[in-house]
């Protein structure tokens, strides 16, 4: 099961056009991820990563190319998918308590009162905010509030979810309780993860491979894997010699994305 492919994304091209300016993103973009895997992507700024994730989100048209979940053709967003944006003061209903926010998508794929209580009163534990369901977003830090924001993704039980630069608004001790919990979750939970980072730290951290995108118009400049143990922590996870290396690696190809190489001229 764990080798079934669940997201497939093959030739995927993605130009902005509008009148007198055409914008090409996303140029050919090929790579699969499979069942239960957690992938980081990482590129130069601008480099396409939020477009790439709102194709795979379903939220933008094609240019070219195709993205298949589970074997199927992505066109509108996926039933099986929840999105965590990295704002998530614009991504919480302000009016709504956190239950209510958490409780939205489930009141939407039709589930019955008690086992949407059920599973809200789930997440939020899962996430370590047990107390705070009867609180607004506005009333909780910036930690708290992507807290519920993951909360509400893990509740609805998704089959793929998608990261996009979730922790960038956070704190720097805030951001490693986060990292932790992802990884915690995505163990406990066996969803598929992909995981969009500035960072090249975290996705080092996070990832079991860590996707090195070029400068756009995008393509895979490579397909970087993470043999670090399965059980990490901050401390001895990162002063490890393996993760170094890795880092190393991953940093130099940044640079390298951010200078113009691109695999056909290397
Ligand atoms: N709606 C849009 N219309 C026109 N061009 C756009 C639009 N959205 C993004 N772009 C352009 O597409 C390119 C890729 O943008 P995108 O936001 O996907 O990059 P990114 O890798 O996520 O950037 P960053 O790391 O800075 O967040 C950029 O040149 C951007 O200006």
């Amino acid at each position: 099961m764990s080798d079934t492919i669940a997201l497939d994304v093959a030739g995927l091209a993605k130009t902005y056009r509008s009148p007198g300016r055409d914008v090409e993103a996303v140029r050919d973009l090929t790579f699969q991820i499979r069942r239960g895997e957690l992938v980081c992507i990482v590129g130069p700024s601008g480099a396409g990563k939020t477009t790439l994730l709102r194709c795979i989100a379903g939220l933008l048209d094609l240019s070219g190319g195709q993205i298949r979940l589970d074997g199927t053709a992505v066109t509108e967003p996926p039933a099986g998918m929840a999105v965590v944006f990295q704002e998530y003061g614009r991504s919480l209903f302000p009016w709504l308590t956190v239950r209510g926010n958490v409780e939205l998508p489930l009141k939407e794929k039709g589930l019955a009162k008690a086992a949407r209580a059920a599973k809200v009163a789930e997440a939020l534990d899962a996430v370590g905010l047990p107390d705070s369901a009867d609180a607004h977003p506005w009333q909780l830090s910036g930690g708290m509030q992507q807290r519920v924001a993951i909360a509400r993704a893990i509740a609805y039980e998704p089959s793929v979810l998608l990261m996009d630069e979730p922790f960038a608004a956070v704190d720097a001790q805030t951001r490693a309780d986060l990292e932790d919990l992802v990884r915690t979750l995505w163990k406990r939970l066996g969803v598929t993860v992909l995981f969009v980072t500035h960072d090249i730290d975290e996705s080092v951290y996070l990832g079991q491979r860590v996707l090195v995108l070029s400068n756009r118009p995008t393509v895979v400049l490579e397909d970087v894997p993470v043999d670090l143990p399965d059980d990490r922590d901050q401390l001895t996870t990162r002063s490890s010699p393996q993760f170094t290396k890795i880092r190393t690696h991953v940093y130099e190809l940044v640079q390298s994305a951010k200078r113009g190489e691109r695999p056909e001229v290397r």
